[in-house]
This record gives C-alpha cells, structure tokens and sequence, in this order.
C-alpha cells in the first residue's frame, strides 16, 4: 500500500534513476486499454472522461490503444488550463491525429450520452475535498447511468492520502491503479487491478531526489515548529559537537541547543554565535549529570547523543542512564553506540555507526551491499531500532524497512563528517519518521560532500559540509 504522496516520492526517484514520468504514463494509459478490453465487447461505445491533471493524461494516453471502439473523449475545461507539460503533450498528440476529442467548458455543457464503458480519469492522487465544478456534475453522471465505470488509479473523489472518499465521488465498478494499492481502495468491495506501469524496484530500494519531496516547510510555522534539537556531546573533544549543532542548523531546525562539559562550553560557542550552551559541571558527561539532562532532552524534538563526548568509564555509564530514563527520539552516534545493546529504553533510536561500530554494536557485516543491507535490517529488527549504516553505500533500516544511499565519495572518511551526518539526521528527526530522516539525511550530506569534491577536488574538511546543505535539502529540481 502506498499513498499519493508515497507515490510520488517513488515516481519521482524513478526520475532521477532515467525512467520519466512520460514513460510511466504510456504505461499507465496501456494498462488501463488492457482493463477497458477485459469490460468491453468490440465495437462498444467508451467514453473517456480526462481531468486536466495526469490522472487525465493517463486516459489520453489509452485513447490511443482504443482504435476498435466507438470512443468519445471528453477534456474537462480548455486545453491550455491543461496543469501538466505531459499531460499537454498527450492531448496535443490525439488533436493531431484527429482522434474524437471534445473539450467541456462547463458544468452545463457537460453530456455523458449512453455510452458502455466510461473510463473516469477526472482525478487521481491530485484531489483535496469534495468535488468541484465540472468533475462533480460528471460524476453524478456517471454514478445516475448505466455504463460499466472504470476509474483510472481511484475513483475520482478517493482521498489517497487517507482513503476518505468525497460524498459526492465516482462510484466505480473497477478500478485500475498503478504500482501498487493505495489508502481506501481496499474497503470499496470492487475488482481493483493493480497494474505494473515500469517502475524499478530501485525506486523504492536507493534514496533519491524524490525523497526530499517530504520535506516541507509551512510557511505559517513558528519558531520551533520546525525542531528543537539538543546536542550532548563534548569533553575530549570540542569540534564534534558543534558541527553537528550547526549542521542540525543548516538542515532546518529552528532552535539547537548544546549541552557539554563546562570547561569546553566557551570554546564550542566560540565556534559560532548561533549555538545555544547548556553547560554542565565538570571536564566530562558523568552520571550526576543525567536527571537533568534527561529533563532538558523531554524538552526538545530529539537528542543527538554522542559527539565528542569520549569513551571514559563515567561517561558511558551516564550514556546508559540517559538512554534508559529517556522517551523520546535519539540519534545516537560515536561512542555512545557501544552503550546501546546493553541498554533497555524506550526511547526511539536512531544509531548512526560505521561498519567498525556496527560491529562493536554486535552487529555483523558484509562486503557485498545487498548481503550488508539484509543482515544490517534482521540487526535492526534485533534491536528494535533505526540503524543508519555508514559506508560507500548506506545502509538504513528500521528493521522491515530498508534503504540504501548511494552518494558519498572518498573525500568524505576525513574526520567530523559523521558529526555533521548525526546533526541533520537529528533535524530531520524533528519533522519525519526515523527511517525517513536517516535516508534523507545520509542522501544529503552525501550529495553535498559530491559537489564539495567536485568544485574543489579532495581535501575536503567536515565545516566545508555545513553551507551545502540548505541547498541539497531545499534547492531541489524535480521533473515536471
Ligand atoms: N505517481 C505516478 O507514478 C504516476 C501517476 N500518474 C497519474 O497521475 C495522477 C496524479 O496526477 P496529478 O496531476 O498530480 O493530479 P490529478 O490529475 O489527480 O488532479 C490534479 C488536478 O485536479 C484539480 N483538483 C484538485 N482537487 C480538486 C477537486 N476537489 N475538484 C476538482 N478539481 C480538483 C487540481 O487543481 C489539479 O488541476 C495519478 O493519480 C495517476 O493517475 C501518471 O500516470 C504517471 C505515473
Ligand atoms: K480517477
């Protein structure tokens, strides 16, 4: 089951990875020929009746796989309120070759006749709320006739976002979808065809561009809607922490606040006047320390917890007891991770090894990234949390879901990236699901460390990260 918005994430990683959308669409209006074929008798009369969005286009599409019949196609409204380029492009294509094409300006204009067969591709995934002039006076005619009615991908009027269908849709007799089922059209007790329209496993399988179409940023939204992260990190080392501070700010979260050891809290500021400190006593995270910093996480959207903040005794043991008294989202990367399999908690993890790590994780390893990925997602479900497995391709799971990121070059092993990774994986965490915001977040960071080495070759250093990334989450061109 995938919803619209699911869909299109898949629609467009195949993009990215050289199938376009034009072709799923041929695809599309093919299968729903094939179904058409199924229902009708040669020489029935089938009317199609095309929205002005790709729904609509897939139906134009099957026009031209219906030479055999009496057909009739009807455009709902002009053809240049016509939404999309292909959609265009199919249309012009039956105009050209004089295909029986009508075009409806209005609601009274609108005449269904007696046809067989009526193929509703008014709208597919593109709705929202009940429908509007002219596709609701079609439908009630559809729904008042006596014609067989095919719906192309939903019945015009299903919500497949949530499955909720309009008062007022298309009550279908069978429904074509694509790729795969969608919310709603389970309960609708009609034959639903799933049809194979081209789409790559691979789609689904490699984080691509269209991941980052789940990124949104409502332009209504207050400080802080957009994620409080707090860093603990710190100690041994200074420059961790604040890269993945600043990196959690570059990935869009509002507010980042950086708890760490007194005595390195002015030098981690002196880094940059956009971290906010919480220091806390002492050269090193200690388990006196954990009531209160357990009380600061509650406070935030997630915890990134582990950068910099050393392997010392106390402080692993300090790890442990904020992992155990914590119940909200963490990203846990460095030496934290050792802590995590000896630990019960019911926080939601996000671990962020490289294959050394995984392995003192208890995990196990392969060379192969096909056999990496099966065992990194049986570990996954192991441990019953999110897995981010660093390397040449990353490897992300929680377990029954499993990804793999393709960018990332040899630049990237120089020290502090992973800081940066675990900083916008905390963002991300702020606003999307875990396996989600790991996939997106190892994505990214990995096509920023690409165009870094591209402008400038290797030698790249972890701060050169920090400006790349507002571009690769937010500048992103999609297919239209
Ligand atoms: N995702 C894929 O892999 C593929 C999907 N295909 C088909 O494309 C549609 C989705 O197309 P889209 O252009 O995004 O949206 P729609 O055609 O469903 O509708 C957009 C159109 O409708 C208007 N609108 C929105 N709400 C209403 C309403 N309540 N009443 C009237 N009109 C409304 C909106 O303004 C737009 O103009 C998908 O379902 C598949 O059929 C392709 O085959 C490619 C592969
Ligand atoms: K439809």
């Amino acid at each position: 089951m995938l919803t619209g918005s699911e869909m299109g994430v898949v629609d467009e990683n195949a993009a990215a990875l050289g199938v376009p959308r034009k072709q799923l669409m041929e695809s599309s209006g093919h299968a729903v020929a094939r179904a058409v074929r199924t229902l009708a008798d040669s020489g029935d009369q089938v009317t199609i009746v095309a929205g002005r969005g790709n729904n609509g286009g897939d139906a134009l599409v099957t026009a031209r796989f219906l030479d055999e019949y009496d057909l009739r196609v009807l455009l709902l409204g002009r053809p240049d309120a016509i939404s999309t380029a292909i959609a265009r492009e199919n249309w012009d294509a039956l105009e050209r070759a004089e295909y029986p094409t009508e075009t409806v300006k209005d609601a009274t204009a609108f005449d269904l006749g007696n046809p067989d067969i009526v193929v509703d591709a008014m709208l597919g995934t593109g709705i929202a709320g009940d429908l509007r002039e002219p596709e609701a006076t079609a439908a009630a005619a559809m729904n008042e006739g006596d014609a067989t009615v095919l719906s192309v991908d939903v019945p015009s009027g299903l919500d497949a976002e949530t499955g909720q269908l309009a008062d007022n849709a298309v009550d279908a007799d069978h429904v074509v979808t694509f790729h795969d089922t969608k919310p709603g059209l389970p309960d609708l007790d009609v034959p639903v065809t799933v049809a194979d329209i081209g789409i790559p496993d691979a789609a689904e399988l490699f984080v691509e561009r269209g991941d980052l179409t789940r990124l949104e940023r409502d332009p209504a939204s207050h400080k802080g809607d957009n994620g409080e992260v707090l860093v603990v990190g710190g100690g041994p080392y200074t420059g961790a922490p604040a890269l993945a501070a600043q990196a959690a700010l570059r990935a869009g979260a509002d507010l980042v606040r950086v708890a760490c050891p007194a005595v390195v809290a002015r030098e981690i500021q002196s880094y940059s006047e956009n971290l906010i400190l919480r220091p806390f006593d002492g050269d090193h995270l200690a388990p006196p320390h954990v009531d209160r910093l357990t009380e600061l996480a509650a406070a935030h959207d997630t915890l990134v917890l582990g950068p910099g903040l050393g392997d010392a005794d106390a402080t692993l043991e300090a790890v442990g007891d904020l992992l155990a008294a914590f119940e909200g989202t963490a990203v846990v990367d460095a030496d934290a991770l050792s802590v995590v399999p000896d630990t019960d908690t019911s926080a939601e993890l996000i671990c962020t090894p490289h294959q050394g790590e995984l392995r003192g994780m208890g995990g196990e390893t392969a060379d192969d990234w096909r056999e990496r990925a099966d065992l990194v997602e049986s570990f996954a479900s192991e441990i019953g949390q999110t897995l981010l497995v660093k390397g040449p391709y990353d490897i992300i799971s929680d377990g029954e879901r499993t990804r793999v990121g393709r960018t990332g070059n040899p630049g990237m092993t120089v020290g502090g990236t992973g800081d940066v990774l675990a900083g916008v994986t905390g963002a991300l965490a702020c606003v999307q699901d875990p396996i989600d915001a790991a996939a997106i977040a190892a994505y990214a960071v990995g096509s920023v460390g690409d165009r870094v080495v591209d402008d400038r070759g290797y030698g790249l250093v972890a701060t050169d990260l920090l400006d790349g990334i507002p571009q690769v989450l937010w500048q992103r061109e999609t297919e239209t």
